[in-house]
């Protein structure tokens, strides 16, 4: 399989906290990767350094073969950020738009894309209405229905189902599935272990350390837990 992300010795200080210490990924292409770790644990961190919005103190990323900061790259990367980054004057459609022409789509892919992706996220009703009027949850739905709106080969998603009800959230995983099917690569950070459960491979991060990687059933083994929840509380989930 190719490897569409590898971090190398990647390291971050926020004034005198070192956030990562030390940090080595390999994810390949068609995996769903999720990132599990304590609140303040560098989740985030860790992702916008992948994307290229943050530069690491050290280490290096490389996405489908080129190193980050690529702003090249950003057409292959689909990011949806932990906030909101939305035109809240503007209505869902016209946020869309705005993307999917910055992405360099016409106007008749622009209108089939934002059908077929409001459609995954539930939002086909509410297309025309202005953005500050739409609650926190639709707000998360339309920026993943932005981070999928250019077909992206990689999906960065920071935690991409708060706020949403547990039958989206279901449909969702659903259509990452699929996605991930059709040869797409997805990192997925979250609290959500029932979503956890649905990854391909973990990484727990704690203390600036990925302290655990493997596929669900081999963190939970290697702790001798008896559910992912169980093991994520073992490996020291529940503080930074
Ligand atoms: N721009 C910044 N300036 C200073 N400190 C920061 C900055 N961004 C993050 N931090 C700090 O880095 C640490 C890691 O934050 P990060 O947001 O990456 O954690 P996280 O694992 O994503 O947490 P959560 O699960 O709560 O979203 C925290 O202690 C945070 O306060």
């Amino acid at each position: 399989m190719k490897e569409m992300i590898r971090v190398e010795g990647m390291a971050h200080s926020f004034g005198k906290e070192e956030v990562l210490k030390d940090i080595h990924v390999s994810i390949e292409q068609g995996e769903i990767y999720g990132l599990l770790g304590p609140s303040g644990a560098g989740k985030t961190t860790l992702v916008k350094m992948i994307v290229g919005i943050t530069e690491a103190d050290r280490g290096r990323v490389w996405v489908k073969g080129v190193q980050m900061p690529s702003l090249h790259q950003m057409n292959v990367i689909g990011y949806m950020a932990q906030s909101d980054a939305l035109y809240g004057e503007l209505s869902a459609r016209e946020n869309m738009d705005f993307f999917g022409s910055i992405y360099g789509y016409n106007k008749r892919k622009r209108k089939q894309r934002i059908q077929e992706v409001a459609h995954i996220v539930n939002l086909e009703k509410d297309l025309d209405k202005q953005v500050h009027h739409y609650s926190g949850g639709m707000k998360r739905r339309l920026s993943l229905a932005i981070a999928l709106l250019h077909e992206p080969d990689v999906l960065v998603l920071d935690e991409p189902t708060v706020g949403i009800d547990p039958l989206l959230r279901q449909s969702i995983w659903e259509e990452f599935t699929r996605l991930k099917n059709e040869g797409k690569t997805l990192i997925v950070t979250t609290h959500v272990m029932d979503e956890a459960e649905k990854c391909d491979r973990l990484a727990m991060l704690r203390g600036g350390y990925l302290i655990a990687q493997g596929t669900p059933q081999e963190l939970i083994q290697q702790v001798r837990a008896s559910s992912i929840e169980e093991a994520f509380l073992s490996y020291g989930g529940a503080e930074a």
